[in-house]
């Protein structure tokens, strides 16, 4: 089968990547120059485990990366894999993916066989049907060949490709049975001697499961950090209660890790936007709303227990990790941010550190100073917060030593305190 994949981001590139590997010719298709080039390098444009792999094993062969939208009509099938920012009002802002809808309508409005056209970034339900459905007829000029579908992505940044080769499970939103045969063929590779749940279903359906999905996750990680912050009042280790809550399968183990919140490019601007589309139709999700407020009051929470320790003004502070998760250099939401902006506005010389995500923070915050690990970080400091939970945070010990004044907050539960350091867990 020949795929064509519109948008070689984070999605983009590594369901390209993964496509090709499950042996289909894929064309993936980019505006910008630059990650075309590095693409056809052989190279990930992100910074994701196994991308590179797949990338050099499969470019110049099965897959090849391009500006030009012409390979388009000679596909069978058509991924929108395009980013959906939010509005300041929280709501999505479509502006990008409508263009780039547009834009492959244009290339099939001459096709005399069917072509299903699929969006696989996340768009909220009503949107199909108002905006994305008609840029792609418009484009097209009505060509009743084309058709769209929705596959939403659930892959987690830092295993992307092996979330793409385990899904838990792979949603199709078809108006026709073709479509639907369509999407179970560029996916039956993938099934093998095993069998992925396939859930059939209409686009908006699939658009709001996805919604759903990350609106549980994120609200499970909040309700997880208002229990944390309870257990931090009363003494106790939010970690030792909910290993035993976790125990119960109706809840399970995962997702219960408290601390300083959920970033990320998906959680923060998923739950806003399903929440903008909810008051629209004049219903306000308060628990929605409330998962959103206890994530904003996280990094508020791990400062005041620096500062119960350290006078922050004037004071040298490292930060810890910077991107919103160990294994990406995405820095989309981190928790870092309103850390960094936090101790900006307490008057603290901040210096920091990240193993990979560094480049991305200076040019958000070019004023303030970076190490070159974490020990040259800790060198001189009167305090430090711990924000992502890097495996090599785990590791460190006679490091602490060198800080002036050895306080350490913990905000993901990563460090290994030890009797010479005021050390305080954000939960515990
Ligand atoms: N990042 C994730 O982990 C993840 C997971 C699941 C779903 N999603 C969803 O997938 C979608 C894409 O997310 P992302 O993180 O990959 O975005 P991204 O910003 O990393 O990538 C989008 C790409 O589209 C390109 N682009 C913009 N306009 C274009 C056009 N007209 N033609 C061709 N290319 C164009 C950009 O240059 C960019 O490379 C979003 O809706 C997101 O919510 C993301
Ligand atoms: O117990 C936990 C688990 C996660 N997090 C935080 O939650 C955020 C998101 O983490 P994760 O879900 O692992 O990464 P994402 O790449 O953002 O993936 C989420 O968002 C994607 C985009 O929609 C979906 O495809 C994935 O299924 C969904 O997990 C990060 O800041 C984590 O530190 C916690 O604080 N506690």
């Amino acid at each position: 089968m020949h795929i064509t994949v519109i948008g070689s981001g984070y999605v983009g590139t590594t369901i390209a990547a993964c496509f090709a590997d499950l042996g289909h010719k894929v064309t993936a298709i980019d505006i910008d120059d630059d990650i075309v080039a590095t693409i056809n390098e052989g190279e990930a444009p992100i910074d994701e485990p196994g991308l590179d792999d797949l990338l050099e094993a499969h470019v110049g062969d099965r897959l090849t990366a391009t500006t030009s939208y012409d390979a388009v009509p000679d596909s069978d099938v058509t991924f929108l894999a395009i980013g959906t920012p939010s509005n300041a009002d929280g709501s999505i802002d479509l502006t990008t993916l409508a263009a780039a809808a547009e834009a492959t309508g244009e290339a099939l409005a001459d096709k005399t066989d069917r072509h299903l056209v699929v969006i696989k970034s996340t768009i909220t339900p009503p949107s199909i049907a108002s905006t994305i459905e008609p840029a792609i007829k418009a484009g097209a000029d009505g060509n009743e060949n084309v058709e769209i579908g929705m596959n939403p992505e659930f892959l987690r940044e830092g295993s992307a490709v092996e979330d793409f080769v385990n899904p838990d499970k792979l949603v199709f939103g078809t108006n026709s049975e073709w479509a639907s045969n369509r999407l179970h063929d560029v996916f039956e590779p993938l099934q093998d001697d095993r069998s992925v749940p396939i859930v059939d279903t209409d686009p908006a359906t699939a658009a709001m499961i996805k919604y759903a999905n990350n609106a549980f996750l994120a609200s499970k990680i909040s309700l997880v950090n208002d229990l944390g912050n309870i257990c931090k009042e009363f003494g106790l280790d939010a970690y030792e209660v909910m290993d035993a809550v976790g125990l119960d399968d109706r809840i399970s183990e995962r997702f219960l890790r408290s601390g300083v919140g959920w970033g990320g490019s998906c959680f923060p601007k998923d739950v806003a936007a399903i929440t903008a589309a909810a008051r629209e139709t004049g219903y306000e999700p308060a628990v929605l709303e409330a998962a959103i407020d206890v994530n904003d009051r996280q990094p508020g929470r791990l400062l005041d227990l620096l500062t119960k320790h350290v006078d922050v003004d004037g004071a040298r502070i490292a930060v810890l990790g910077l991107a919103f998760k160990p294994q990406t250099d995405d820095i989309r939401n981190s928790r870092a941010i309103p850390i960094i902006e936090q101790l900006q506005d307490l008057g603290a010389e901040i210096v920091a550190y990240d193993p990979v995500a560094m480049d991305p923070m200076c040019d958000r915050f070019p004023d303030i100073e970076y190490a070159a690990s974490a020990a040259e970080a800790l060198e001189g400091a009167h305090g430090t917060v711990v924000v992502t939970d890097w495996d090599e945070f785990a590791t460190l010990n006679d490091e602490f030593d060198e800080m002036e004044t050895p306080v350490v907050v913990d905000g993901r539960r990563i460090v290994d305190p030890s009797t010479e350091m005021t050390y305080e867990g954000l939960t515990w």
